[in-house]
């Protein structure tokens, strides 16, 4: 599903945030990646989608190869993956429904699709009685809800998650995690960066390290820990 081979990572400034990752994430697994802050957990993750451009190595997401893509066939990339931000990024003037049906129509997705599949998703976050309202008359925890159903509604085979429960309280995070854990349980594969110890801990998955821009551990049924 997602292999990286001695992948490294040069920003213009001269820093050096990866340094030769060699990693395997089979098709419906659970992976976080934890470590310190600037470790390159985010840039990990970038790679992954081509936000960013790796500087050597290879990188394959679903079959793609990631560095090879033309500009045009980045779109077909993306949509196998969907990614999840700390901060949620969704768009102000659209109601929830709009936020993900938005997502079906860059790709062209038929009208009656759209129309099928969006109530769909909702329900399967749990937002169904609130596709009417716009982000900012939600909570932080639905509005996450929204923008994983917007990464769901493709059915891409992976989600991407960078911090996905940053800004929200110890409850809510825990509710957002149990909707990971029922994404994840119907098939979907899951990459998710975190600071968050508690969750870690307590979910017994496969926990990958960075520091320095290494993996210094991978683990099955992990812990957060990074001291060593
Ligand atoms: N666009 C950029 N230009 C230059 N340097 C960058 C850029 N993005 C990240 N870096 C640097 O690369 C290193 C890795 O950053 P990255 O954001 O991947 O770390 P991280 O592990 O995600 O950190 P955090 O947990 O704080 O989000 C850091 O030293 C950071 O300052």
């Amino acid at each position: 599903m997602i292999e990286m081979f001695n992948v490294w990572k040069t920003y213009p400034n001269g820093v050096y945030a990866l340094r030769g990752i060699n990693i395997k994430i089979d098709k419906g697994e659970f992976v976080y990646v934890v470590g310190p802050s600037g470790a390159g957990k985010s840039t990990f993750i970038k790679l992954m989608y081509r936000e960013e451009r790796l500087t050597k190595g290879k990188i394959f997401v679903n079959g793609f190869n990631v560095e090879r893509l033309k500009e045009r066939q980045i779109p077909q990339l993306r949509r196998n993956i969907g990614v999840i931000f700390q901060d949620y990024r969704l768009l102000p003037n659209l109601n929830v429904y709009e936020n993900v049906s938005f997502a079906m129509e860059v790709i062209e997705a038929p009208k009656k699709t759209i129309k099928k599949r969006v109530p769909e998703v909702l329900e399967l976050v749990g937002l169904k009685d609130k596709m009417a309202a716009l982000p900012n008359q939600l909570s932080g925890g639905e509005q996450q809800r929204v923008a994983i159903a917007r990464a769901l509604v493709n059915n891409p085979a992976v989600i991407i998650a960078d911090e996905p429960t940053g800004n929200l309280d110890p409850e809510t995070s825990w509710e957002i995690m149990e909707l990971f854990e029922k994404i994840n349980f119907r098939g979907t594969t899951i990459v998710m960066a975190t600071h968050n110890k508690e969750i870690v801990d307590t979910m017994k998955k496969r926990v990958i390290v960075i520091k320095d821009g290494k993996v210094t551990r991978d683990e099955y049924r992990g812990g957060y820990s990074y001291e060593d």
